[in-house]
């Protein structure tokens, strides 16, 4: 059996966590050797691009996959030794979400809860506070395929919750959400972690997501995690501003690239198609000298936006390429 968690113990302690896979008579390195801390209590954020080891990581922490090498402790449980006690302990709300179209939301819940072996009223009375928690509690009786993309999502979480996790992974959630829903959708996020004490761990490549719902962030970036803090603190690695301009032609680009590079305090621009980014430390009192050794060089902006840092930039910083890339 694990202990009991406190607040501000580990809930989630990996070390050298690692997965290979092998296709094709070559092997990819999808997580090589993450160390993760997640304390009881905290929303922590895993931000990473496509195909940074997100989803690997995740499923290693679930039990859904075998690391290939080093270890875990999750919700108090051996990753190795007992992933049966892992599993009875985490909630694991996943992208494709678990609820059936035809199935009535109440009903949906109390059978999912049975698979447990929570009895029927227990069961009953955990589907009532979690969906009410949730904002839903009028949905009972309603056919879970019609209900809105949001309402969904939030009730795969009551799913995931329903007996009674210390620790939640949700994976990517307010995908495909649209931006009132996403809000709402971190809104009661927050509050089952206020209310519940329930630690969360979330997955995305949203950057307003992270930044807005984490106590802490995590970034990875080909198998391996290259930064971890605050929002505010991993921003704070970022000096100065960032100005993008948008240029007509490509080859416009290359060469307003050519001279924002000239600029006192700019670092090397980043060009993307008909786009240039690059950073200054005082975006305000460059704009004017920019736009004027533009026209010097006869080329026209047709956008420019003076930008103070985001966690994109923070990813720039330290790889060089953008997290949408
Ligand atoms: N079953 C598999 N077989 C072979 N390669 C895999 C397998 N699963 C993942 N990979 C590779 O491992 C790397 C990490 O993939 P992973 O799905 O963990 O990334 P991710 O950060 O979750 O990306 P996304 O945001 O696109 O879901 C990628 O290069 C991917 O192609």
């Amino acid at each position: 059996m694990g202990a009991e968690i406190q607040a501000g113990q580990a809930m989630i302690e990996a070390r050298q966590l690692k997965r290979d896979f092998k296709a094709r008579g070559r092997t990819i390195e999808a997580v090589r050797g993450v160390d993760i801390d997640v304390a009881a209590g905290e929303i922590v954020g895993f931000l990473g691009p496509n195909g940074a080891g997100k989803t690997t990581t995740l499923k290693m922490l679930t039990t859904l996959l075998r690391p290939t090498d080093g270890s875990a402790t999750v919700a108090g449980f051996d990753l190795r030794r007992d992933p049966q006690g892992v599993r009875r302990n985490i909630g694991y709300v996943g992208q494709a979400g678990s609820t059936i179209g035809s199935a009535r939301a109440g009903e949906e819940i109390v059978s999912h809860a049975r698979l447990y072996g929570i009895d029927a009223a227990t069961a009953n009375d955990r589907a009532r506070n979690l969906l009410a928690a949730l904002d839903l509690a009028d949905v009972w009786d309603r056919k879970c395929g019609s209900l809105s993309g949001g309402q969904r999502r939030r009730l795969d979480i009551v799913m995931g919750l329903i007996h009674n996790p210390r620790l939640v992974f949700l994976d990517e959630p307010s995908t495909g959400l649209d931006p009132q829903s996403r809000a709402n959708l971190w809104t009661h996020i927050r509050k089952l972690r206020d209310e519940l004490g329930t630690t969360v761990f979330i997955t995305t490549h949203y950057m307003d997501e992270a930044d807005s719902l984490s106590d802490r962030l995590l970034i990875i970036d080909k198998g391996e995690i290259v930064a971890e803090g605050t929002p505010a603190e991993l921003k704070k690695k970022v000096r100065g501003d960032t100005i993008t301009l948008t240029m007509r032609e490509e080859k416009d680009a290359t060469e307003a690239a050519g001279v924002a590079g000239l600029l006192a305090g700019a670092d090397a621009p980043a060009t993307d198609g008909h786009i240039v980014r690059f950073h200054v430390s005082e975006g305000a009192s460059t704009l004017p000298v920019l736009l004027a050794e533009l026209a010097r060089a006869g080329i026209e902006a047709i956008g420019v936006e003076v930008n103070r840092p985001t966690l994109d930039d923070v990813f720039l910083t330290l790889t060089g390429r953008s997290l949408r890339d």
